[in-house]
């Protein structure tokens, strides 16, 4: 069974269509959400966490769809949004009182140990909070309820790296013990290169790659060479190229098929995640 299962998904925006035909989000793995601004990273979370609605498609949550599940899916995912709907001016612990209500698994101890670690004082109002530690708070609430699925909409975005890292290391710390599934965007490549089974990159409202990590990065491979290399032909082994003074940089996609091309006339080096995003979404 897989944690999300989406088929035929649109939802239409001013402007924008988010068009997903199939995506399957393995259970028990950590799965990256990559896309540059704009891409449909939020829309696609609000349609999973059914805070927004769909125009058409299917969304299965462990195998339960929202109007006939809603309380079983709900109590599955741990979320954490971009903006957190809580109330800005109330104390950290009134804020959980009135959360933890909300769920039965909800794990008191867990809760002290994370604000321990974490060094937050529960008496603090939640605006007083730097926006690190507001993160880092959304992620404790998140977390304590023991979800079987935790999405998260950029929860690294302006935070700093120091912060980043122990938000990450809490967060593999936790799915190291709890077995959980994690859907989580972001534009920040370099998270994903610590943690992350599997990616799924976005890019214009529909789904432009997706598989593995450690396939992905072995296939790619970014090619440097001289222009007289480069003709209708060969063009067709980039999922995108530029040219300079110098030569020519591409990335593949296949890196046997363009061995088999450019032979030793190039030079190859392993493509990262940045360079991925970029050249496919650089048009
Ligand atoms: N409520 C809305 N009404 C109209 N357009 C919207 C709405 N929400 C998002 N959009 C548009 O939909 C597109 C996708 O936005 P979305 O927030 O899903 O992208 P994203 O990948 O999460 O981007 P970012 O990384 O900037 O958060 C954008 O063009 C955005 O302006």
């Amino acid at each position: 069974m897989n944690a999300i299962e989406i088929r035929n998904l649109s939802k239409t925006l001013d402007g924008f269509t988010l068009s997903i035909d199939k995506l399957d989000i393995k259970k028990g793995f950590i799965t990256g959400f990559i896309g540059p601004n704009g891409s449909g990273k939020t829309t696609t979370i609000k349609l999973i966490m059914n805070m927004l609605n769909k125009d058409n498609g299917t969304i299965k949550v462990f195998d339960r769809e929202y109007k006939i599940d809603d309380l079983y899916i709900k109590e599955t995912i741990g979320y954490v949004g971009d903006i957190s709907g809580y109330m800005k001016e109330a104390k950290l612990k009134d804020i959980k009182k009135n959360i933890a209500l909300f769920y039965k698994n909800w794990d008191e101890s867990l809760y002290k140990y994370y604000l321990n670690k974490f060094n937050i004082d529960e008496n603090k109002i939640y605006k007083e909070l730097s926006k690190g530690q507001q993160k880092k708070f959304e992620l404790i609430m998140a977390l304590c309820h023991h979800p079987k699925l935790i999405i998260m909409d950029e929860p690294t975005a302006n935070l700093d790296p120091i912060v980043r890292n122990e938000f990450i290391e809490v967060l593999q710390e936790h799915i190291e013990k709890d077995g959980v599934t994690v859907f989580y965007s972001t534009h920040i490549t370099s998270d994903l290169d610590k943690v992350g089974d599997y990616l799924v990159f976005i890019y214009n409202g529909k789904i432009i790659l997706n598989g593995d990590k450690e396939s992905i990065l072995e296939s790619h491979r970014i090619i440097r060479g001289s222009k007289d290399l480069l003709d209708d032909d060969t063009k067709k082994a980039f999922i995108s190229y530029k040219e300079s003074s110098f030569g020519f940089e591409g990335l593949t996609s296949n890196h046997n098929v363009a061995y088999e091309i450019f032979g030793e006339e190039v030079v190859y080096d392993k493509a990262n995640l940045e360079d991925i995003l970029m050249y496919y979404t650089r048009g």
